[in-house]
């Protein structure tokens, strides 16, 4: 019985399909994938490719066993599957952002634009401050530029895109990485095979390091 995974398509699945290949996995078809989703020619492991929060979508459904998806992800869907493995990959972290003239101790409520409602939400609560949020769908950057947002809260990993938009960092929220995670169901009936890939990734990891 093959172990059927969700891959996150685009920045994801270029950083891990060379720690499969490291663990022993063959990826030559996903790397001429042309615009074919789903990948069943090895017997051991199918491929499915998605975006992110679909991921977790196939998987809470049972549509696949195993999920490799962002933990921005995760903790934005507040996902009930288990963290099975962090892959080391994927690294960058959540930062609330602004202009150079941003006062972050203005009185008057912020507006804070983002594309993680549910992260923006619980920093702001746990800080005990009460914001309005504003959900962007990318470039959120462009919110506090415009005045449509007092700040954002976003990824940020080199800061090019901070920088090059003249905006600063005003508070560090949380890491993120490229996790694991695999369906309960699938935990418990084809517990060999998830363990089996686990410990590629794991060795893998390992090499890479
Ligand atoms: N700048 C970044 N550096 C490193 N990892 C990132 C960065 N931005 C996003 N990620 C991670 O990669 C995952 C996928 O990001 P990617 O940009 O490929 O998809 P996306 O955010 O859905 O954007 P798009 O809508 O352009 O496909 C994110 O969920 C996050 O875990
Ligand atoms: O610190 P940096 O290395 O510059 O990376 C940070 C940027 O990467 C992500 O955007 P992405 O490229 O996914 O585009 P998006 O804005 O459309 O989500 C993130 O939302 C930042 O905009």
């Amino acid at each position: 019985m093959s172990l059927k995974i969700a891959l996150t398509k685009g920045r994801t699945e270029k950083q891990v399909v060379p720690l499969l290949e490291a663990g022993g996995i063959d990826c030559t078809a996903i790397r001429n994938k042309g615009r074919r989703l789903i990948f069943n020619e090895l017997p051991d492991f199918h491929f499915i490719l998605a975006k992110g929060p679909d991921v977790l979508t196939y998987l809470n459904n049972g549509a696949v066993d195993v999920g490799i998806v962002g933990s921005d992800i995760l903790v934005e869907q507040r996902n009930p599957q288990y963290d099975m493995l962090d892959l080391g990959v994927g690294k960058c972290r959540f930062v609330m952002a602004s202009t150079p003239d941003f006062n972050p101790n203005q009185t008057k409520r912020k507006i804070i634009a983002t594309k993680y409602p549910n992260i923006t939400q619980d920093y702001f609560e746990k800080i005990g401050e009460d914001v309005e949020i504003i959900r962007i769908e990318g470039s959120v950057e462009l919110a506090p530029l415009v005045g449509l947002a007092d700040a954002i809260v976003d990824i940020v990993e080199t800061g090019t895109t901070l920088k090059e938009n003249n905006l600063r960092v005003y508070a560090e929220l949380q890491p993120v990485s490229t996790q694991l995670v695999v369906n309960r169901i699938a935990l418990k009936q084809k517990r060999d095979a998830v363990y089996d890939l686990i410990q590629r990734l794991q060795q893998a990891k390992q090499v890479e390091a």
